[in-house]
């Protein structure tokens, strides 16, 4: 079991008045363009502390646009976004990015090839990479070594980066995403690449993680309901830079709404805790 230094425990029991202050994500009215093109527009959503989603959509739905907004690297075009309870554009953002966690393949492909595992996630704790000359403190590689541990990979610590498998460095990013003891986590598609064994470790990890009532929020992003860990809560299907439809998973989870998002008509079957979905 991970510790997360107990930061949900801070929080009081939920009432009416203060569920606001749960809010970890807020967004009203978001839109993203770029020139001419709207990546996303009148986006309405909103997780909460407690939280698991994931974000469904096909190829370039807007899914990693949103999930960079919600990671403080982009800001909106129009609306507003609340994260952690500061409003995007009025917050310093070098104070906001060490209390979320994100990991995406353009993160992967930042860490160079030299770097040692078990520096590349105790590097977190400073906001760096690829400064392996940092003298990190000892509990900051304790807590690293723990993390490592926590996701299968203890014995990868001393290897370096560019040596690990893909499933190895999706961990070990993972891991990296955990070091700030963060009140949101952000995957941009973990599973991508990986073989069925990775695949299956890796779901049955994220599912443990999204079980564990003092793990932060989490977002998880994925093209293929397969991925989706037990425990996950909430979803968010994203077609052509829109919602679909937003909420708890098994509202919206079903057939009808996969073949709107993916324009296809789908199959959705649903085994014990998994999806699985194909073409009818
Ligand atoms: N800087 C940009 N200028 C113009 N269009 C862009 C820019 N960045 C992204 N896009 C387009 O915006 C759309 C959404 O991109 P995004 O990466 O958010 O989609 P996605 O759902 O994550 O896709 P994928 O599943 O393929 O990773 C895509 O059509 C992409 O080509």
């Amino acid at each position: 079991m991970i510790n997360f230094g107990g930061h949900n425990g801070l929080v009081s029991e939920p009432t009416q008045t203060d569920n606001l202050d749960d809010l970890v994500v807020r967004m009203a009215g978001v839109g993203v363009r770029r020139g001419r093109n709207e990546l996303l527009a009148g986006l309405d959503w909103a997780v909460e502390l407690d939280e698991r989603w994931v974000v469904l959509g096909p190829n370039g739905a807007g899914k990693t646009t949103l999930l960079r907004l919600a990671a403080a690297e982009l800001h909106p075009t129009t609306g507003t976004v609340d994260l952690l309870g500061e409003r995007l554009g009025r917050v310093d953002i070098f104070e906001l990015r060490p209390r979320i966690g994100f990991t995406s393949a353009a993160l992967a492909a930042r860490v160079p090839a030299e770097e040692i595992v078990r520096d590349v996630v105790v590097s977190a704790g400073y906001a760096v990479l690829g400064r392996w000359r940092e003298v990190y403190d000892e509990l900051d590689t304790e807590r690293a070594a723990e993390l490592l541990g926590a996701l299968g990979i203890a014995h990868l610590a001393e290897r370096t980066f560019g040596t690990l498998s893909e499933g190895e460095r999706k961990r070990a990013l993972i891991a990296r995403s955990l070091m700030t003891d963060p009140e949101m986590l952000l995957l941009d598609e973990p599973a991508a690449g990986l073989d069925l064994g990775g695949r299956e470790d890796l779901v049955a990890r994220l599912s443990t993680l999204a079980l564990d009532p003092d793990a932060p929020a989490m977002v998880l992003v994925t093209h293929h309901v397969e991925e989706i860990p037990p425990g996950f809560t909430h979803a968010l299907l994203l077609r052509d830079g829109r919602a679909v439809v937003a909420g708890l998973i098994d509202d919206v989870l079903t057939a009808e709404n996969l073949s709107k998002t993916f324009d296809q008509d789908l199959m959705l079957e649903r085994s014990g805790d998994r999806f699985f979905a194909r073409r009818r």
